[in-house]
């Protein structure tokens, strides 16, 4: 018998008597449940130990057992339903043959044909309980939902996060839900410019969604822009060492450095990457994109790279990037001339996987995200790891030439003009 600390709170399934620790079939302790329950509780809430795993240690109860009932089986089910991770498939066979056994008593359908070869599994999990009792079933299957729900520890409150969140960013909302990490630019009052806070906090995020049980990560920004690039106040806020500090503490934010990695966070993404564009996206927000697995655009958006206009140079990898993806000619147009694209011009030039109607586009892409989510996550990131894996150190090489060039940018009379032009209010795009 599996304990965990809900099924001790409640006492399911216990005669609230009394309750004895044995051992090897010796009776070692012998006390009244609610001392049973305080004991159970310290231990288990401290991890030290869980019963059902110390061999020869059995628990049994004084009184009288009581049975699942209906109500805690139909809970369970729901309870199921939560379990943020995949209990394994030998478990999820285990819970399949309790349920079937539960609701439907001892199998006595036909075996699937050999080449059914899921069913046939699932029969013989079913099988393999033979006889077993209905109720007995009801209550091992409440026992082992249980035990799945508790392994979790306590669910996330509504008060501590959002729903579905892992962490709380001030620049971002970032959550995980039915298999997706969605990174959302929260921004909107500044159209979602990247401020260097907005920078570590997307790394981190990375980092976190590169970890999580999460299927796929997903960027998109709120309100009407997706992103209006590099937040041109980086360039106003002069640290002590200078105007040379200040472009070299931007550089190693791109670059790959021990703790600050921008790019390098995105050549080197685990998983599917997938950006839904929900409005303007210019700068650094549209040159990442060559990163991306999937590039999913909203009709009215617009994909803008003015860097001549701001003294700047390519970021993002895009100097290798968009070459390769839509040919040297019309990369220049976009990378030096600052051609601004619609959305059916990125789609055209491969930047954009697909363009939807703004009408129907949140409601498309996401229905296709959450079928994507669906899909066997080993075999999701195993095969975008062979797509990515042979332009990695081009990549990293390409960063690096880029923040080098950048660095020199930052310090030259062209960009700090530039900058002083936006903010004079005579420069906007
Ligand atoms: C580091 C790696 C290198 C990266 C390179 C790049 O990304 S290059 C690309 C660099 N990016 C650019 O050059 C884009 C510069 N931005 C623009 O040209 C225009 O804002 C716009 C066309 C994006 C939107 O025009 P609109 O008329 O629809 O809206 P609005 O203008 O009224 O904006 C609302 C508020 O947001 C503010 N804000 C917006 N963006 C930025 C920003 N990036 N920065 C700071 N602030 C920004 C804006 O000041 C205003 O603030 P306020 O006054 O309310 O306190």
């Amino acid at each position: 018998m599996v304990f965990d600390t809900s099924l001790s709170k409640s006492g399911r399934g216990l005669d609230r008597n009394s309750v004895t620790l044995w051992c090897r079939s010796v009776p070692v302790v012998d006390f009244g449940f609610m001392y049973f329950t305080v004991i159970m509780n310290r231990i288990l809430s401290r991890r030290f130990l869980r019963l059902s795993r110390i061999p020869g240690l059995q628990l049994h109860t004084t009184g009288v057992w009581m049975a699942a009932s209906v109500e805690d089986f139909n809970q369970a089910k729901v309870q199921l339903g939560t379990l943020k991770k995949d209990p394994g498939n030998e478990v999820k066979l285990k819970i399949y043959a309790l349920f079937k056994q539960a609701t439907q008593g001892p199998c006595n359908t036909p075996k699937p044909g050999m080449l059914d070869f899921v069913n046939k599994v699932k029969w013989d999990a079913w099988k393999s309980l033979g006889a077993l009792a209905q109720e007995d079933a009801r209550q091992q299957y409440v026992d082992l939902v249980s035990s799945l729900v508790s392994a979790e520890g306590p669910p996330v409150t509504a008060a501590a996060s959002p729903t579905g969140s892992e962490k709380a960013f001030q620049t971002l909302l970032v959550t995980t839900e039915d298999g997706i990490t969605t990174i959302r630019l929260n921004r909107p009052q500044k159209k979602n410019a990247i401020t260097v806070e907005m920078y570590n906090e997307l790394m981190e995020a990375l980092d976190l969604a590169g970890k999580n049980d999460s299927v796929i990560t997903v960027f998109t920004g709120s309100g009407d822009f997706y992103c209006s690039g590099n937040d041109l106040n980086n360039f106003t806020k002069i640290p002590e060492g200078g105007v040379e500090k200040m472009a070299k503490d931007a550089g190693e934010l791109l670059r790959q450095a021990p703790s600050r990695r921008y790019v390098k966070a995105y050549i080197d993404f685990p998983k599917p990457l997938i950006a839904v564009i929900n409005g303007p996206a210019v700068g650094i927000s549209v040159t990442i994109l060559g990163l991306f697995d999937v590039v999913y655009a909203t009709e009215s958006a617009t994909f803008h790279t003015p860097f001549s206009n701001l003294g700047q140079s390519p970021e993002g990898c895009s100097s290798y990037t968009f070459p390769k993806t839509m040919g040297a000619a019309k990369a220049s147009e976009i990378l030096l001339f600052n051609k601004k694209l619609t959305a059916t011009q990125a789609c055209e030039l491969g930047l954009v996987t697909e363009v939807f109607p703004d009408s129907s586009f949140q409601s498309e892409v996401w229905t296709r995200l959450k079928a994507y989510a669906k899909l066997p996550p080993n075999s999701l990131a195993l095969s975008k790891q062979l797509i990515r894996q042979v332009e990695k150190d081009k990549l990293h090489a390409v960063n690096d030439a880029e923040v080098d060039r950048l660095i020199e940018r930052w310090l030259s009379d062209e960009c700090m003009q530039a900058v002083m032009n936006f903010f004079q209010g005579k420069a906007k795009l």
